[in-house]
């Protein structure tokens, strides 16, 4: 991923060397009312990178895109991959996480798994040096450690991109001109 975005070799390793991996296990059950049940609230992932497998490949996971929510077909053998919020500040939004939500099926159970990807609790987050440049100005305001960004997210009410909103730049007004 950092070869293909041209970034210096140590600016992704200094990120995630010493990190942590969780994992997650998801059942949902089949839900008649799966208008009104929610199965987690509209939410894009926290940390770096997001394995996701659909495990029993039940339709349930839906994306975001230009406003309007996309179901996800579970395709057989195949992961999703889910960028998180501090591999956006990191890439300096290049990647972008897209922002999901999972659904109760009406006549089937779920189930899925997901790994998490985390960069090391002391490392102060921030735009990859190697990714900034006069075109590509720094895209967010200083944000401290990755402990300090665990703690501001869960601390806030899980919608959509908010928290990561909270952290960018208005470049209209604040950005420097160098
Ligand atoms: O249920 C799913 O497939 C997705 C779960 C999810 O969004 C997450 O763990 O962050
Ligand atoms: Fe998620």
């Amino acid at each position: 991923m950092g070869k293909a975005l041209g970034m210096k070799g140590e600016d992704l390793s200094e990120v995630f060397d010493g990190g942590e991996q969780a994992m997650a296990m998801y059942y949902y059950p089949k839900c008649p009312q799966e208008d009104v049940v929610m199965g987690l609230n509209p939410h894009t992932d926290l940390a770096g990178l997001t394995i996701l497998s659909q495990l029993n490949e039940v339709e349930g996971l839906h994306i975001k895109k230009d406003g309007a929510w996309i179901p996800i077909t579970p395709l057989p053998n195949a992961f999703v991959i889910n960028v998180g919020d501090m591999l956006e500040i990191v890439t300096n939004e290049i990647y972008k996480g897209v922002e999901h939500r999972p659904v109760l099926n009406p006549n089937k159970e779920r189930l899925s798994i997901a790994t998490f990807f985390k960069p090391k609790r002391n490392y102060y987050l921030s735009p990859a040096s190697s990714l900034i440049t006069l075109r590509n100005p720094v895209k967010f305001k200083q944000i401290g450690t990755v402990a300090d960004y665990f703690k501001g997210y869960f601390s806030h009410q899980l919608v959509g991109k908010s928290y990561l909103d909270t952290m960018r730049l208005n470049t209209k007004d604040e950005e420097i001109n160098t």
